[in-house]
C-alpha cells in the first residue's frame, strides 16, 4: 500500500486539475492505487464499492495527503446503486469527466462445479455491472460533457481455466470496449481497456490459501519472473485516460509482463531481469528499502 505522496508517478503535476474521476471499487488494491495517482495529479475523486469503512479509510488516507476524495457506497450488481452512486459523484465532484472500472471478483472452480448463483454473481459483477455503469454515467453526464473511461478486464485471451466465469464475463467487457468506443467517440469520450496479469493485491489475500501456491507459481509465466504490481497497473490506467492517448480508443492494453503471449517454444526463463515499477512506501515501513 502506499499514501498518495510517496506513490511513483511518471506523470507531470496537475496532470488532471480540474477533472473528476470516479473508480469503482476504488478502497482497495488497483482501484485505491488508481484513485491515489490521479488525485496526485489533481483530479478530485470518488471511490465506489460495497463497504463504507474500507472506503472511508481510502478517502481519509488520500485527504490527508492534501487530495480530494469521497466515498460512494454503491453495489455495481444493483440497477438503483447505480444510478443513485453516479448522480451523487457528479454532485460531490460537479462533474465526471474519468470513469474507470476496476470493481470486480470472481473466484475459483472447475467450471463442472460453478452453481449457478455463483456463475450469475460474477456475471453480475464484471460485465453487467461494468456495462451499466457505463451506460449511467454516459446517460448522466459524458453524453454531453465527454470523457474517458478504462475498464480493468483480466488475461483471458487463452481462456481462464478454474475461472470460466470471469473469463466469460472479462472477454464480454473486452469486446463493449470496442463496441462502446465506436457509438460514442461522437460524444468526445475516448473507452479503453487494461488487462492485468496476475498482480500483487489485497485481491488475491482474499482467496483461500490453498490457491496460493497455485498463483505463486502461475506468476512466473511471464518475462518478469514476478507478479505485477499495482503501480505498475495503475500507470497504464492514468495513461490512457490522459490527453496523451487523446488518439487512443477501443483497445485493451495488456500488463502482464508478456504473460499472455506464453509459448511453449521459448517459455519464461531465468530470474527475471527486468525492474520493477512500484511504491517504496511499503518496503520502506518493512525495512526492505533503506
Ligand atoms: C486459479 C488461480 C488463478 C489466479 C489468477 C488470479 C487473477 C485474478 C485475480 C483477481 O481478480 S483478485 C481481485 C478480485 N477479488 C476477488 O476476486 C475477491 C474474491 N471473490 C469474491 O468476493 C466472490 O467470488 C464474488 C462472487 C466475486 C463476490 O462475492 P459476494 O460475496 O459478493 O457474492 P455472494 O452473493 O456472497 O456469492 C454469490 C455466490 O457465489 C458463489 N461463490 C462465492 N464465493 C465462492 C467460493 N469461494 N467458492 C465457491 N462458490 C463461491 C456461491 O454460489 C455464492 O452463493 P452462496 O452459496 O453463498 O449462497
Ligand atoms: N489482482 C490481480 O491479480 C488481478 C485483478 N484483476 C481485477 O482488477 C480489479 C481490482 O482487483 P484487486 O485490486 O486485485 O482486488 P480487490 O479485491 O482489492 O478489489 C476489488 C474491489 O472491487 C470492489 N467490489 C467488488 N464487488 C463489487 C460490487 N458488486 N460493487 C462495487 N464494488 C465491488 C471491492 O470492494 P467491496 O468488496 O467493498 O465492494 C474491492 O474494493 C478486479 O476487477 C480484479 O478482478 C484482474 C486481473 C488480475
Amino acid at each position: 500500500m502506499s499514501t498518495t505522496s510517496s506513490i511513483q508517478t511518471i506523470f507531470r503535476d496537475h496532470l488532471f486539475a480540474g477533472k473528476s474521476a470516479l473508480i469503482t471499487g476504488g478502497g482497495t488494491g488497483i482501484g485505491l492505487r488508481c484513485a491515489r495517482e490521479l488525485a496526485r495529479l489533481g483530479a478530485k475523486v470518488v471511490l465506489a464499492g460495497r463497504t463504507r469503512e474500507k472506503l472511508e479509510q481510502a478517502v481519509a488516507g488520500i485527504s490527508e495527503q492534501g487530495g480530494e476524495a469521497h466515498a460512494v457506497v454503491c453495489n455495481i450488481r444493483e440497477a438503483e446503486d447505480i444510478e443513485s452512486g453516479i448522480a451523487e459523484s457528479i454532485r460531490l465532484m460537479g462533474g465526471l469527466d474519468l470513469l474507470v472500472n476496476n470493481a470486480g471478483g470472481q473466484f475459483p472452480s472447475p467450471a463442472e462445479d460453478i452453481p449457478r448463483k455463483g456463475w450469475n454473481a460474477v456475471i453480475d459483477t464484471n460485465l453487467t455491472g461494468t456495462f451499466f455503469t457505463t451506460q449511467e454515467a454516459f446517460r448522466q453526464h459524458m453524453r454531453s460533457h465527454g470523457g474517458a473511461v478504462v475498464n480493468i478486464i483480466a488475461d483471458m485471451w487463452q481462456g481462464f481455466p478454474m475461472m470460466a466465469h470471469t473469463g466469460a464475463a472479462r472477454a464480454g467487457v473486452d469486446n463493449l470496449t470496442k463496441t462502446l468506443a465506436n457509438e460514442w467517440g461522437r460524444h468526445g469520450i475516448r473507452i479503453n481497456a487494461v488487462a492485468p496479469g496476475i498482480i500483487e493485491t489485497s485481491g488475491l489475500e482474499r482467496y483461500d490459501p490453498m490457491v496460493r501456491p497455485f498463483i505463486e507459481e502461475a506468476a512466473k509465466n511471464n518475462q518478469t519472473r514476478r507478479m505485477g504490481t499495482e503501480a505498475e497497473v495503475a500507470a497504464a490506467v492514468t495513461f490512457l485516460l490522459s490527453p496523451a492517448a487523446s488518439y487512443i480508443t477501443g483497445v485493451t492494453l495488456r500488463v502482464d509482463g508478456g504473460q499472455s503471449i506464453f509459448h511453449p517454444l521459448c517459455p519464461p526463463q531465468g530470474d527475471g531481469k527486468m525492474p520493477v515499477f512500484e511504491d517504496t512506501f511499503d518496503r520502506v515501513q518493512d525495512g526492505s528499502v533503506p
